[in-house]
């Protein structure tokens, strides 16, 4: 029976304009006793249609990578706005990828006056074990692409040592990470003792891996280390650092950012109810514990996506 609460609502040059193919679809999914009675819930931004999930979870699907960008940069500067209202300090989380590419508009006005940069923490949720200068590092993505552009302090920019091993330097990442903890510029999970980071920003791969956590390898099931390494991660290079999914999930904030129709399966096979003879892909274990989980979709992203389940 569908008796719950939904709202979708497109906005188009800032005027709500109801979708009336989705009033039609649902209208028609109702039973007598529960009228479609459909109204703005949330607020959204320009030119871009949410759905809401029972669980907490938050879709947001755009209509394409622009209009994405402009939303996400919005979410991170909220965020950040309100993680150092209340803690004075914004430790975030980045992946590798074209994630960095879709957070270009924070180097932009307004946010790059009004973000408190100095506040900034960051952090990699993964990292390609090369150096620093090399074009796969993470690092190098995100200093040339976002951080060489905005005020951020370097000693806050915390990066892995290329200098050792991978697992070296998962180790050594992890005790710069409990450092950071007990000092309190990364929040605690009042639940475990893992870190708990304002904003984990990851994207999704094809195959549905986020982080360098990948389909069937072994590290999905860590619990205890924070942060560890592998040496055969299929997408090259094969060295990585990655946090676990007890850090990921314990995250204030978890976003994944995800465009592109080549990953519409993996976004189906992640987020719709699937049954139990499905993969169970990484993607679909970021379950943050207590913090809110979003998905940032452009529409071929989200073009796989089972239609009744929007109204469930
Ligand atoms: O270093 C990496 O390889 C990543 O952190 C990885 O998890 C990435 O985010 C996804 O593979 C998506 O990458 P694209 O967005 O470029 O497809």
């Amino acid at each position: 029976m569908r008796h719950e609460c939904v709202c979708v609502c497109v906005y188009k040059n800032k005027e709500l304009i109801p979708d009336y193919n989705y009033f039609t679809s649902v209208s028609s999914s109702f039973s007598d006793t529960h009228q479609p009675f459909l109204f703005p819930l949330v607020v959204c931004s320009p030119m871009a249609l949410y759905r809401l999930e029972k669980d907490g979870r938050e879709l947001r699907i755009h209509e394409n990578a622009d209009e994405l960008r402009s939303n996400l940069a919005e979410y991170i500067a909220d965020l950040s706005e309100a993680s150092i209202k209340e803690r004075g300090t914004f430790a975030v989380a980045l992946s590798g990828g074209s994630l960095i590419t879709l957070m270009g508009k924070l180097c932009e006005a307004p946010y790059i006056k009004t973000i408190d940069w100095a506040k900034w923490h960051i952090f990699w949720a993964d990292e390609r074990v090369v150096a620093k200068s090399h074009a796969d590092s993470n690092y190098k993505l995100a200093k040339d692409g976002l951080f060489a552009k905005v005020p951020v302090i370097y000693s806050h920019v915390h990066s892995i040592n290329d200098t050792v091993s991978a697992e070296r330097a998962a180790e050594d990442y992890e005790f710069v990470i409990r450092q950071l903890v007990r000092t309190r510029v990364i929040n605690v999970s009042e639940i475990n003792d893992c870190p708990k980071f304002d904003l984990v920003l990851l994207g999704m791969g094809p195959d549905g891996h986020v982080a360098s956590l990948f389909p069937n390898h072994s590290v999905l099931s860590e619990k205890l280390q924070w942060v560890t390494f592998i040496t055969d991660s299929p997408k090259p290079p094969p060295e990585r650092i990655t946090f676990t999914f007890p850090v990921i999930n314990s995250a204030s904030n978890v976003a994944v950012v995800v465009t592109g129709g080549g990953k519409a399966e993996a976004a189906h096979l992640a987020i719709d109810d699937i049954g139990p003879d499905r993969p169970k892909l990484p993607a679909r274990m970021v379950q943050p514990t207590q913090g809110k989980l979003v998905w940032f979709l452009d529409i071929a992203a989200a073009s796989k996506l089972d239609s009744a389940s929007f109204w469930e």
